[in-house]
């Protein structure tokens, strides 16, 4: 199925278009279920969506909190208040800043050894969505970003993540970072009610025309990875990621 594409004019329309999502998603989800679930993404750019949600009254307002719960697509190998940690950013940009129960926050634990970490994680999963053996947890959500190598979460260029298919989430080395990550598996993506990444940007235009337009070589563009199997696909760029 072809990804819907959404293109606005700047950072801040992206912000905006994305919020909207957002929130309309977390309301149908609990309007439908009782709950709803979501995998942040990490790294900068929603980080400006993340402050819009709890800065605009209408969308928090429109965001059933207390059934909300967030989970992460990727985190990296330090403490959850380094300036580094994806939780640390979206607990400063939103939730600490709106009336999300403590318990709904299903960090990953980047100050553990990474395999350890994605063990962990891996238990709060199957517990969260009672999962049996085997399963894969479906997000209602999956939000996500792109780096400028094509990576997406933490499924860098060349890693063993990205050929991981039984895992929900994986320790995975970066030898071009130096150090190891921890991240959500593309089988996991895949399964979600709805991905959509968040691109901005004229550093990513040249990965963002690679990922969407070139030819399949998801070992070096990892991002090709997210096909939902049974969701929809969106992205949503700024126009210099357009470009
Ligand atoms: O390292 C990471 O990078 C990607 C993209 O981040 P950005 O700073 O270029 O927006 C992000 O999605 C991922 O969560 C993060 O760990």
């Amino acid at each position: 199925m072809k990804p819907e594409i959404c293109i606005v004019e700047s950072p801040q329309a992206l912000a905006r278009a994305a919020a909207h999502e957002f929130a309309n998603r977390a309301a149908t989800a609990v309007q439908q279920k009782g709950v709803f679930s979501v995998a942040l993404a990490g790294g900068h750019t929603p980080k400006a969506l993340y402050s819009l949600l709890a800065d605009d009254a209408e969308l928090q307002q429109k965001i059933p909190w207390r059934d909300s719960h967030f989970f992460w697509g990727d985190e990296r190998s330090v403490p959850p208040d380094h300036p580094d940690s994806n939780f640390c950013m979206a607990q400063t940009a939103l939730l600490s800043r709106v009336p999300v129960p403590a318990a709904n926050l299903h960090r990953i634990k980047g100050e553990l050894a990474p395999q350890q970490a994605a063990t962990a994680y891996e238990q709060n999963l199957a517990e969260f969505f009672h999962l049996q053996p085997d399963a894969l947890p479906r997000f209602d959500l999956v939000l996500l970003g792109l780096g400028a190598d094509g990576h997406t979460a933490s499924l860098f260029p060349g890693t063993r993540a990205l050929h991981e298919q039984k895992r929900m989430a994986v320790a995975n080395w970066v030898d071009k970072l130096g150090t190891g990550r921890i991240t959500l598996t593309a089988p996991v993506f895949n399964n979600a009610v709805c991905v959509i990444f968040l691109v901005s940007g004229s550093d990513k235009a040249r990965a963002r025309k690679a990922v969407l337009e070139g030819r399949y070589d998801p070992e070096r563009l990892p991002a090709q990875l997210i096909r939902p199997r049974a969701g929809e696909l969106k992205w949503i760029l700024d126009a210099a990621a357009a470009r």
